[in-house]
């Protein structure tokens, strides 16, 4: 063999052996891709019954909702809490878990970062995406204390915030609202007459503040609406250190925990076993039938301890007004898209999925 066949042979086989391990690194890629399609379709990590239902979307087949399976799901658990392993999260209906992450250990569960990540460029350091000390009012009372100009992000940030917290939640309940009067011309009536036996006593026909307080009767049927239709349907919090809640669940640090007050008006042993049904006398325990609040925790709508709605009560008289002078004046019949049933569509704020059309006649 001469030198120059030599070097030929050397170089042929460099070559060789580059396109031997180009095809072993081909195959290897080939097979690795293959394995994790074949596992992906067998979600290994977990084959729990829920995870499955969720992954595959069968749970469509039962339930127009999700918001309708997690109450299914919550309703089955003897704790009233569920995990879906696969979203790292821990859905509960427990009014003593609720309690323990709203006020008990309130500094263990902040809105956390995910959160504020997802939602950061709508609602900027705004009231419903921040934790601790640093949101919206807690940044609005330290700049009246120090005398110091809020800036044009900032006044943003407050617009933002002021619209979603009280226009859609507002409009996610009257909406609703009259979904059920539609469905329940008793009720209807029976406002109806509530306020005219109010307006006997009064000497201006102007409706005053006084008049709507005096309205339990409305007072309950508003409640009533939200229990079965709240406009936050589901709130999250990220657990900051290891933690157990109330019921016995062990909840890791970073863990997604979510309460669902759709669920919980839907739950049978908070709410008796006509849970499901539109009933607003169940409201009117008090003396002479006045209105009996539940506790926040129980009915966490308009969230509940330290961080509980600020805009709360005038929701309330916001509704009501709009509401009794509504009914007062007119019939609303839901007529429906095309005649379907209207359905509940879950999001940041609940509305009915393609809006609510409705046949309005004087009374
Ligand atoms: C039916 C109507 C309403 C419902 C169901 C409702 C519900 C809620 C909920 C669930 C939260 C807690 C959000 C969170 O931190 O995850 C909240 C917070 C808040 N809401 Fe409302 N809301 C309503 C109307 C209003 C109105 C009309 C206003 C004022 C105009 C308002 C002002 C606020 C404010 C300022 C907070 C933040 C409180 C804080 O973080 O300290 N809300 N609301």
């Amino acid at each position: 063999m001469d030198a120059a066949t030599g070097t030929g042979m050397e170089e042929l086989s460099w070559c060789a052996r580059c396109v031997g391990l180009a095809f072993l690194v081909f195959s290897v890629c080939v097979v690795a891709l293959g394995a994790a399609l074949f596992l992906a379709r067998r979600w290994p990590w977990c084959s729990c019954h829920v995870c499955r239902s969720y992954l595959t979307g069968s749970w469509a087949r039962d339930f127009t909702n999700l918001g309708d399976w997690y109450a299914h799901l919550l309703r089955c658990s003897p704790t009233g809490t569920v995990a879906v392993h696969v979203l790292g999260c821990t859905i509960t209906a427990n009014p003593a878990n609720v309690e323990h992450m709203l006020h008990t250990r309130f500094d263990n569960f902040p809105k956390g970062k995910p959160f504020a990540a997802v939602l950061g460029d709508l609602l900027g350091g705004g009231i419903f995406n921040v934790a601790g000390s640093h949101d919206l009012l807690s940044r609005f009372m330290a700049s009246e204390a120090h005398g110091t100009a809020v800036d044009d992000k900032y006044l943003r940030d407050i617009v933002v915030s002021f619209l979603l917290a009280g226009r859609d939640t507002v409009s996610s309940a009257l909406t609703t609202i009259f979904m059920l009067l539609s469905k329940n011309p008793a009720v209807a009536a029976a406002m109806r007459s509530e306020a005219a036996a109010g307006e006997k006593t009064r000497t201006s026909s102007k409706t005053t503040y006084e008049h709507l307080k005096s309205l339990h009767y409305t007072h309950a049927v508003l409640h009533e609406n939200m229990r079965l239709f709240p406009p936050v349907q589901f709130d999250s919090k990220f657990c900051a250190a290891d933690d157990v809640l109330p019921d016995g669940t062990y909840v890791t640090a970073g863990a997604r925990v979510m309460y669902h007050p759709y669920a919980m008006g839907r739950m049978p042993r908070i709410w008796g076993d006509d849970c499901e049904k539109f009933r607003p006398e169940r409201w009117l325990t008090g003396p002479g039938g006045t209105f009996v609040p539940e506790s926040l925790y129980r009915y966490p709508v308009f969230q509940a301890g330290l961080r509980v709605c600020l805009g709360k009560e005038l929701a309330v008289m916001e509704m009501k007004a709009v509401t009794v002078a509504v009914v007062k004046q007119f019939d609303v019949e839901v007529v429906g898209q095309k005649g379907a049933v209207p359905r509940f569509a879950p999001g940041l704020t609940a509305s009915i999925s393609g809006g609510l059309p409705v046949r309005v006649r004087r009374v």
